[in-house]
């Protein structure tokens, strides 16, 4: 596909496989947002302030979010602490819980009271692995626990390795890769092993997370090496490679006002989730990395809908009649996204890049 040329593409509904709704008026604001990415079906995190760490918790989380929107499915997960017992997953599963996340203590924004012991965890594993719910993991060790040369995610793929031989039916995703040797390793894995690739990753080098605000986030983008590999999974049709954007609204003046290198970690990419992906596949395909033969509806589709939907055992909606329409209107990402009071405002990855517009439609 011509995709630099394509006028008009008609694809099914994105699902998002991690996201970040986060609570009160933030969560008002960006809730909406879901939907002009795109998108019908997210996975949501549960690092809240506190974080989720009860089944009630969560489904009371989760009525707040359908309170906001009925056009969107919620996936939901649990926050991996040490209340997390095999009790409370047999629980979790009667409830629909799909997920349990786990944060390595202290690697992203809260995360303080994330895993520091990971063994301790091993009959929590178990009863995941026997009651089919889904282990999404945060895939980078401390700073203090790299070896030098090493990015804090490649020192955490031994682990992911022993956990998915030790628990060889468990369904892991490995969140927001970032590196080529991320993708080597969920390949090396069986099929219960997955991995979610966002849109800012496709297009953001350590050059720019380093030193812009609005570019910094947890993984820390890589090299173009990095991000070529990505983008390459992506589109490779490897079903094992599906989208998940990890966008995560910070109030605009944290990020503005914080001191250089203290900004909180996140891109927030909800509003333009799909049309971020296909700038960046378009970006590639100009740079190189890929053909432009490689570029087609149904990888598109696969990376961005069926495959997290496949992961995730959701119905396949490839034949719906539920469509998203995306059209180049020379539209352009705005700065922010603000309420109508005008007291939360997030800032936008790519300000004033130009971008597919992005409709629903039922198509007969
Ligand atoms: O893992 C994460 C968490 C997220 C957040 O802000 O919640 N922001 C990130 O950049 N990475």
């Amino acid at each position: 596909m011509h995709l630099k040329d394509t006028q008009r593409l008609v694809l099914p509904p994105t699902a998002d496989m991690h996201v970040h709704l986060r609570q009160g008026e933030l969560m008002e604001l960006v809730v909406p947002t879901v939907t002009k990415g795109g998108v019908d079906t997210v996975f949501v995190m549960p690092n809240l302030v506190p974080p989720l760490t009860s089944v009630q918790q969560v489904l009371d989380y989760q009525t707040k979010l359908r309170g906001i929107t009925q056009n969107v499915h919620f996936l939901m997960s649990l926050f991996l602490h040490s209340s997390i017992t095999p009790e409370v997953i047999a629980e979790a599963a009667a409830a629909g819980i799909t997920g349990v996340k786990l944060y390595p203590q202290g690697v992203t924004t809260n995360s303080e009271n994330g895993v520091s012991d990971l063994e301790s965890f091993y009959p929590t594993f178990a009863a995941m692995e026997q009651h089919g719910t889904v282990l999404n993991i945060h895939g980078e060790v401390l700073e203090s626990l790299a070896p030098a040369g090493t990015t804090l995610e490649e020192a955490f793929l031994p682990t992911l390795k022993t956990l998915h031989e030790r628990f060889p039916q468990l369904r892991i995703v490995l969140e927001h890769c970032t590196t080529a040797a991320a993708v080597e390793a969920v390949r090396a894995c069986g099929p219960s092993v997955g991995a979610t690739i966002t849109a800012h990753h496709l297009y953001l080098t350590e050059h720019e997370a380093c030193c812009d605000p609005f570019a910094f986030c947890k993984p820390i983008p890589k090299k173009p090496t990095d991000r070529d590999a990505l983008v390459k999974a992506a589109l490779s049709g490897d079903s094992k490679f599906f989208f998940g954007s990890d966008s995560a609204p910070h109030p605009l003046a944290s990020k503005t006002s914080a001191a250089q290198g203290k900004a909180p970690a996140g891109v927030f990419t909800q509003p333009f989730a799909t049309q971020l992906v296909l700038l960046a596949v378009e970006e590639a395909v100009a740079r190189g990395v890929i053909g432009e033969a490689e570029v087609t509806e149904e990888k598109l589709a696969g990376f961005l809908s069926a495959n997290g939907r496949r992961f995730y055992r959701l119905p396949d909606v490839s034949d719906s009649k539920k469509k998203i329409v995306l059209e180049r209107k020379g539209e352009t990402i705005p700065v922010s996204v603000r309420s109508e009071s005008g007291s939360v405002e997030v800032g936008n990855s790519r300000v004033g890049a130009e971008v597919f517009s992005l409709g629903w439609e039922v198509e007969v």
